[in-house]
């Protein structure tokens, strides 16, 4: 487990220091694969070189494994250093793509069928067996870098860290990096920690975010629960939008924002409790999406008749979150 304690980072700028990083704390599981999410220059890079040991906090501490890695230093520091591997996209171009991959065992003395195994089970790992005699230069953009991924993973480090790993890759080939990061994470139990400008990376793999924004953390926790809590950043960047016009709501008793999460019966949930409450419930916005594996909905809904509140209070007993209340019976009557 990686911790993150108050961690704040300045760097010496033209007259005044610009601050990096304010009092920022998150907490990595081992085998998560986290996302720090942020726009440009929120303090994302600086945050993954204090992660992986390569800057120094001002103030504030790393801890690998409770091990408090600021006060290291020497060959202490080198070695815990090796437990993480940052993702350089720099590929030898005169070597080949197994050459490439290789590379940092090679340099680790491991030789022989030991190498080559380890090569051949990353080379499938990133979906390019096929491609292992070639030179880089051949191949897209999307497979360099899975190439980069596979040669910061050689060494089995127990954590991985991907700086911006979509950056320059088109939609596509993105899919495909991310599920090697996945896969990484999956297969050789390696804690994945990645930054990114767009959310969107995190909404296909992350099961753990923290939201920076001017180097301080907005929001943070598993992404399931941050989409279920009210007024949660994460989720309005991430769930279907629920714009609606206050024409549309106005024909309701009641117009609320539902977040229902792994919800298989959602078609059926919302007639059934229509039918058990006398009331009319019209779905007026939002849409399905998909958080990971997890199908996750997110409903703007207009209730009329008598028991309404009774009906919201019937689909939340049975999983649904309501995150946003647009009017109520008693806003109405007031
Ligand atoms: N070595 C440095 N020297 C001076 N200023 C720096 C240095 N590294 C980062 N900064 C500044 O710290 C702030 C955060 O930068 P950082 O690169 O960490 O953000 P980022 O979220 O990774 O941005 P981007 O998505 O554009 O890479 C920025 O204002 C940046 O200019």
């Amino acid at each position: 487990m990686i911790t993150v304690e108050n961690v704040s980072k300045s760097f010496p700028g033209n007259g005044t220091p610009v601050t990096a990083l304010r009092d920022v704390s998150l907490a990595v599981d081992a085998g998560a694969l986290y996302g720090v999410v942020g726009p440009a220059g929120a303090g994302k890079s600086t945050l993954a070189r204090c992660v992986a040991l390569q800057e120094r906090p001002d103030r504030g501490v790393v801890r690998y494994d409770g091990l408090n890695t600021t006060r290291l230093d020497g060959r202490k520091l080198r070695d815990t250093r090796r437990q993480v591997a940052v993702v350089d996209t720099r590929l030898r171009d005169e070597r080949t793509v197994a050459g490439n991959v290789a590379l940092p065992l090679e340099l680790g003395g491991v030789d022989g069928p030991q190498r080559r195994n380890r090569v051949g089970t990353l080379l499938d790992l990133i979906g390019l067996t096929q491609r292992a005699g070639d030179r880089p230069e051949s191949l897209t953009p999307g497979q360099r870098r899975r190439v980069a991924v596979a040669r910061a993973l050689a060494a089995a480090p127990s954590v991985l860290l991907a700086d911006d790993p979509t950056r320059g890759v088109d939609a596509e080939e993105s899919g495909a990096l991310l599920t090697v990061l996945d896969r990484a994470r999956a297969e050789l139990g390696t804690t994945v920690v990645l930054t990114t400008p767009d959310a969107s990376v995190a909404r296909r793999v992350c099961d753990d975010v923290a939201l920076l924004e001017r180097g301080t953390v907005v929001e943070s926790g598993k992404l399931l629960d941050l989409l279920v809590k009210p007024g949660s950043r994460v989720a309005a960047d991430l769930l279907p939008a629920v714009e609606t016009s206050r024409a549309q709501t106005a024909r309701y008793d009641l117009a609320v924002d539902v977040v229902l999460v792994g919800f298989a019966a959602v078609g059926a949930l919302l007639p059934e409790a229509a039918y058990r409450f006398d009331v009319e419930l019209a779905t007026i916005g939002g849409g399905l999406t998909r958080i990971g594996d997890t199908p996750v909905a997110r409903f703007r809904l207009g209730v009329r008749g008598q028991r309404a509140d009774a009906a919201l209070a019937w689909i939340a007993e049975r999983g649904g979150h309501v995150t946003h209340t647009l009017y109520g019976l008693r806003h109405v009557a007031a």
